[in-house]
C-alpha cells in the first residue's frame, strides 16, 4: 500500500533549513489527485459522499472512471489545451472529476460558486472567457442565456481510448483560475500553475498536525469553489490519500455540522473563524477531531482559548490568501502557538515585514511572501498592471500589514482597513478580537469611520448573541470593554448593532460594505 505522503514530525526549524520544493519536470494535478491513486490502489476510499442523505463511498478507481466521462464529454465540446473549463459545482465526486478532467487535457478549470448570482456568475464568465461549465441541472438554469456549453452528469459519456497522450504540462504551466473574494474590491482572477497543490501541501500538513494517521478523514462546510474549500482540504486530502467528506448544507447550522462530522467519522476539520464563532454562539461541541485548522480571517485569542476547551484541541490557524497560500501557520505538535499571533512560515515559505524600500524591517509593515514559493500565483488573468504591482523587487506583497515577533506573524489588518485616527494608526482585528470575548457579541466587523476631527474613528458594527437585546447601556460597556483592555485610543467610539454582516459566500465579512455603510453615516 502507497503510503500517504506526509512531511515528517521533525523539529519545526529542520523542517524549515531542509526543506526544497521537489517539483519534477513533468507536473499535472490530475496524476497527484487522482490517477497515481487508481493505478496502484483502485480501491482505495476517496471521498465519502454524504451529498443525498445516504452515505456514498467513492473510490480512487471510481473517481477516475468519472473524470474519464467528463473528459469524454468535454473533448467532444471541442476543449483544448490552454482553454477554460468552468466548474459551477458546490461538494461533490463531479467537481473533482470535472477539475481533473480538465487538467488532464491541459485545459485551466475555474471554480464557481453556486450560491453566485447571475452578475457575480456573468463577471467571471466573461473574464476567463470560458467555453464550457460542468455544473448540475440548478447550474444550466443559473447559465441560462450566457452563451456557453453546459454539461451535467446526463451528458457524460463512456470515455474512449486514452486522449492525453501528448499532452504533457509542468509545474509552471496554467492549470487553475481561481478569483479572490472581493472582500476589498472587485474580484481579480489568479492565475496558478500545476503546481499550485505541491505548494499547498507543508501547509495543510502543519495545520493539521500531519495528516495521514490511521482513521484520518477530512471535512470542511467551506464550499470547493473557495480556494480555501478546494485547496486546502479536498485537492490535498486526495492528493495524500486522506478520505474527504462531500457534503452540502443548503444552509449553514451548527446542527448540521455536527450531524456531518458524525455521519462521516470525520476527524480533521477546516472551520473557517466565521464557523467557529457560530459554534461558539450556539454553544455546539463536536466530538471525535483529532485537528481543527481555521483560516481566512483572523481567528483571535478567543477563540483559541474556546477551541480548546469545547472542541479539546488546539486550533491551528493558517494564513495565506488566493493569489498564494498557506504561507504562515501554527502547528499544535511542533510549537506552542502564540495567543493573537496566526504562527510561523511554512517550510518552504520565507514570509518578512517589509518597508518601503523592499527590505525586511522592524515593527509593523508589508506582510511579503518571497517569490519562489509553489504556492504563488503565476499572474492575475490578463491583467499585467495588476501582476506588476503585486511584487516589489523579490517580494510578493500581499497588502496585509503585520508584525513579526520571534518568527511570529501578528496580523494587523489589510492595509485598506488600517484606521488612522488621531494620528495613531489601529488595526481592526486587534479590537475585533477583544470584542469578541464579551458575552453578548455574536460577531463583530470594526471599521474607519470618516471623522474631520480624528481623520476616522473606531466603528464597530456588532451582532448580538441570540436573546441579548441592544442598548445604550450595552454600546456604552462594549466601549469601555476595549478601552480597559487596549488603548484608550482605539476603542470603538461608536458601536452599532445589526441583526447580521454582510459576508461573502465563503464566509468572510464584506467590510467594504461596512466602510460604505461608515461614510455614508459620516455624510449624514
Ligand atoms: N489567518 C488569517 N488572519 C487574518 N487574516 C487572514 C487570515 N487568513 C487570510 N486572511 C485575510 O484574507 C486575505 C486573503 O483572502 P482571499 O484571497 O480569499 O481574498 P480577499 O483578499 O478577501 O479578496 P480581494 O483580494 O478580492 O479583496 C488575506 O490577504 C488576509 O487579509
Amino acid at each position: 500500500m502507497r503510503e500517504p505522503r506526509t512531511l515528517r514530525p521533525k523539529p519545526y526549524d529542520t523542517l524549515v533549513s531542509r526543506f526544497r520544493w521537489d517539483l519534477p519536470e513533468t507536473l499535472n494535478m490530475a496524476e497527484q489527485v487522482v490517477d497515481g491513486w487508481a493505478a496502484i490502489e483502485p480501491d482505495r476510499i476517496a471521498i465519502i459522499d454524504l451529498t443525498d442523505g445516504a452515505r456514498k463511498s467513492w473510490t480512487y478507481g471510481q473517481l477516475w472512471d468519472l473524470s474519464r466521462r467528463v473528459e469524454a464529454a468535454l473533448i467532444e465540446k471541442g476543449v483544448m489545451r490552454g482553454d477554460r473549463v468552468g466548474v459551477l459545482l458546490s461538494q461533490s465526486p463531479l467537481t473533482i472529476a470535472a477539475h481533473v478532467a480538465a487538467w488532464r487535457l491541459g485545459a485551466i478549470s475555474v471554480p464557481l460558486f453556486k450560491l453566485f448570482q447571475r452578475e457575480a456568475l456573468k463577471s467571471r464568465i466573461d473574464d476567463s472567457g470560458l467555453g464550457v461549465v460542468v455544473s448540475d441541472d440548478e447550474g444550466r438554469a443559473a447559465l441560462a442565456g450566457m452563451g456557453r456549453a453546459v454539461l451535467t452528469r446526463a451528458d457524460l459519456r463512456a470515455p474512449g481510448k486514452p486522449s492525453n497522450a501528448g499532452v504533457e504540462t509542468g509545474p509552471d504551466d496554467a492549470a487553475v483560475l481561481i478569483y479572490t473574494s472581493g472582500t476589498t474590491g472587485k474580484p481579480k482572477g489568479a492565475l496558478h500553475g500545476h503546481r499550485v497543490l505541491t505548494g499547498h501541501l507543508p501547509g495543510v500538513e502543519m495545520s493539521h498536525d500531519f495528516l495521514g494517521e490511521r482513521g484520518d478523514v477530512l471535512w470542511t462546510p467551506a464550499d470547493w469553489a473557495w480556494i480555501g474549500g478546494l485547496f486546502d482540504v479536498a485537492m490535498p486530502g486526495l492528493a495524500l490519500g486522506v478520505p474527504v467528506v462531500a457534503a452540502r448544507l443548503p444552509k449553514f447550522t451548527p446542527e448540521e455540522c455536527r450531524r456531518i462530522c458524525r455521519e462521516g467519522a470525520v476527524r480533521n476539520v477546516f472551520f473557517p473563524p466565521t464557523v467557529l464563532r457560530m459554534l461558539k454562539s450556539a454553544d455546539t461541541r463536536i466530538e471525535g477531531l483529532r485537528t481543527v485548522a481555521s483560516g481566512g480571517e483572523p481567528l483571535g485569542a478567543e477563540m483559541l482559548a474556546w477551541g480548546r476547551e469545547a472542541l479539546g484541541v488546539t486550533i491551528n490557524e493558517f494564513y495565506g490568501q488566493t493569489e498564494c497560500n498557506m504561507v504562515a501557520s501554527s502547528c499544535g505538535r511542533l510549537f506552542e502557538p502564540r495567543p493573537g499571533c496566526i504562527g510561523r512560515a511554512v517550510p518552504g515559505h520565507r514570509v518578512a515585514v517589509i518597508g518601503p524600500d523592499g527590505d525586511p524591517c522592524d515593527g509593523e509593515g508589508d506582510v511579503a511572501v518571497k517569490r519562489g514559493s509553489a504556492a504563488m500565483m503565476l499572474e492575475y488573468w490578463r491583467k499585467p498592471e495588476e501582476t506588476q504591482a503585486k511584487f516589489r523587487g523579490r517580494w510578493m506583497l500581499t497588502g496585509d500589514r503585520g508584525v513579526l515577533e520571534d518568527g511570529f506573524l501578528r496580523f494587523v489588518g489589510r492595509e485598506d482597513d488600517v484606521i488612522t485616527s488621531s494620528g495613531y494608526r489601529i488595526g481592526p482585528s486587534e479590537i475585533e478580537d477583544c470584542l469578541m470575548t464579551h458575552d453578548a457579541v455574536a460577531t463583530v466587523g470594526v471599521v474607519g469611520k470618516p471623522d474631520p476631527m480624528r481623520t476616522e474613528i473606531v466603528k464597530a458594527y456588532v451582532v448580538l448573541r441570540a436573546g441579548v437585546e441592544p442598548s445604550e447601556e450595552l454600546a456604552d460597556e462594549l466601549k469601555t470593554w476595549v478601552k480597559e483592555r487596549l488603548a484608550s485610543y482605539s476603542y470603538p467610539r461608536e458601536v452599532a448593532f445589526l441583526p447580521e454582516l454582510p459576508m461573502t459566500v465563503s464566509g468572510k465579512v464584506i467590510r467594504k460594505d461596512l466602510k460604505a455603510r461608515a461614510v455614508e453615516e459620516g455624510e449624514e
